[in-house]
């Protein structure tokens, strides 16, 4: 997949004028956590629930402001985002090495390292802007297993030997195999965020599969009990080449 990024990032600060009449984003206040989410919020984060409300807090503030996530997500955020990213939390084994390609503003790469403090992650993301926003999140948050890459995951995927590759929203299975496959070098899985899709890109990447490596991939649904939405999980297991 190609991805530009938004005129906003690429030229932050120019008037509106010279963003074509459209209003800049404007950073909003963190939502609240509801009484009906924190229990979640609780079970998956731990100790670490202070730095996830921080990291909502950011993403809904600079988060916004630099275009990485649309304002109409900011009452959103714990539901559709933060939590539905972390109850992925379960599928990573203990002390896992874990690659999030193109973690855009940390999904689901931070959330799954404040959720997994016994895991280390690489988050791997082309975009300048994107990749000086995590890094600025990261320090703020004081997380010490995270390392930011900057890098299109087909650049840096030779050099990586990591146990569990993670993404969401980066593109069809069929193109994402190519791209992250090569980073378990033989062993481990890549677990992939999809909707209701799941199936019929498992349908449309069978042919890649079989060229990079890949056993037959599961659709699996975690959150269940914990969440109002599930989240659906294509786990493809690497098989030694
Ligand atoms: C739609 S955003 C999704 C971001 C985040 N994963 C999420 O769920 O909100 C896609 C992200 O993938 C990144 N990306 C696109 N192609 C990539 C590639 N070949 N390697 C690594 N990242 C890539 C983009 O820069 C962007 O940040």
């Amino acid at each position: 997949m190609t991805e530009r990024g938004s005129a906003y990032e690429r030229r932050p600060g120019l008037d509106p004028q010279d963003r074509g009449d459209r209003p800049a984003p404007v950073g909003q206040p963190a939502p609240p956590l509801t009484d009906a989410l924190r229990p979640a919020a609780v079970e998956l984060f731990g100790e670490a629930l202070p730095r996830a409300e921080a990291y909502v807090a950011h993403l809904a503030d600079t988060g916004i402001e630099w275009g990485l996530i649309g304002p109409r997500e900011a009452p959103r955020l714990w539901e559709r985002h933060v939590l539905n990213c972390a109850v992925v939390e379960e599928l990573l084994p203990q002390g896992a090495l874990v690659a999030d390609v193109g973690s855009g503003a940390g999904l689901p790469g931070l959330c799954l390292a404040l959720a997994r403090p016994d895991c280390q992650f690489l988050l791997i993301e082309p975009l300048e802007r994107r990749v000086e926003w995590l890094d600025r999140v990261v320090a703020d948050l004081g997380l010490e297993n995270v390392d930011v890459i900057r890098g299109r995951a087909e650049q840096v995927s030779g050099n990586l030997d990591v146990d569990v590759v993670t993404a969401r929203a980066v593109s069809a299975l069929k193109t994402l195999v190519p791209l992250t496959m090569p980073m378990l070098q033989g062993a481990g899985e890549l677990l992939a965020i999809k909707g209701r899709s799941a199936a019929d890109e498992i349908a449309a990447a069978r042919k890649v599969l079989r060229k990079y490596g890949g056993a037959e991939p599961e659709i699996l649904t975690v959150g269940e009990g914990l969440l109002p939405e599930t989240t659906t999980v294509v786990r493809v297991s690497a098989r030694p080449r």
